[in-house]
């Protein structure tokens, strides 16, 4: 089975968890844009919900998708977010971020009661690492904060390069918050609580890709027998 079917079934019994009325937030990547997408057809077939969206590209799929959607200025407190992980462990600790939307998806999974990870069984490990881990930062200062992100890095027993993240034409890639993004090469994070206190407290870095304390549930779709077969961790 591709990951594409994978991660295809994982959003389709996740829609399976969407209730009329609900309040939710529509992350960011490919899964969670399947999601969307299949979200949209419960939605025109009558279901009734609000989204937030955690990224301009999910909002013009779920406006594509026919989905209406909301604001965390005017629905501060949404019910469920279904969103993909790059990595997840088995306390559902994840690493987010690789399409960049890592900021607003923290600030949408932090006012939902409940987040719900999607993704395919490739993004399970024992320890979170293998994934660079996203920092997003602000352009100003880059070359201080870097040492700093760096030092901040090697206190918590991890190391590992930083990469400015670039994008396809070669630039530096720009969050749609107009900031940059460090990616760091760990390969192990043996303390993924050190290393995010310890990446919050330097001044620059806007927020980091360790989403810990945060998923409430997973639904992970594994190959077998050439069929997905669906896990489910903690409440899913
Ligand atoms: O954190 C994310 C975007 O910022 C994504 O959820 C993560 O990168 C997984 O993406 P995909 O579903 O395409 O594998």
């Amino acid at each position: 089975m591709s990951p594409a079917e994978l991660k295809r079934a994982a959003a389709a019994r996740a829609v399976g968890l969407v209730e009329d009325g609900m309040r939710l937030g529509l992350g960011t990547g490919s899964t969670a844009a399947l999601f969307v997408e299949l979200l949209g057809e419960t939605v025109r077939a009558g279901l009734s919900v609000v989204g937030v969206p955690t990224s301009e590209a999910t909002r013009k799929a779920a406006q594509a998708a026919g989905i209406p959607l909301t604001t965390l200025d005017d629905t501060p407190e949404l019910d469920l977010t279904i969103d993909g992980a790059d990595e997840i462990d088995p306390q559902l600790r994840l690493i987010k971020g690789g399409g960049g939307a890592l900021l607003r998806e923290k600030i949408v999974a932090a006012a939902s009661r409940r987040m719900v990870v999607i993704v395919d069984g490739a993004k399970r490990v024992e320890t979170l690492g293998r994934f660079p881990l996203p920092i997003e930062v602000v352009p100003f200062g880059l070359g201080a904060t870097t040492r700093a992100v760096a030092a901040a890095i090697r206190a918590s027993g991890c190391d590992g390069p930083l990469t400015i993240r670039k994008g396809a034409d070669g630039a530096p890639f720009l969050t749609d918050g107009g900031h940059l993004i460090l990616d760091a090469g760990l390969a192990r994070i043996p303390d993924p609580e050190a290393l995010a206190h310890a990446l919050v407290a330097v001044p620059g870095v806007v927020e980091h890709g360790l989403f810990i304390g945060l998923a409430t549930g997973a639904i992970v779709a594994e190959a077998a027998d050439g069929q997905p077969r669906i896990v489910t961790l903690g409440a899913a």
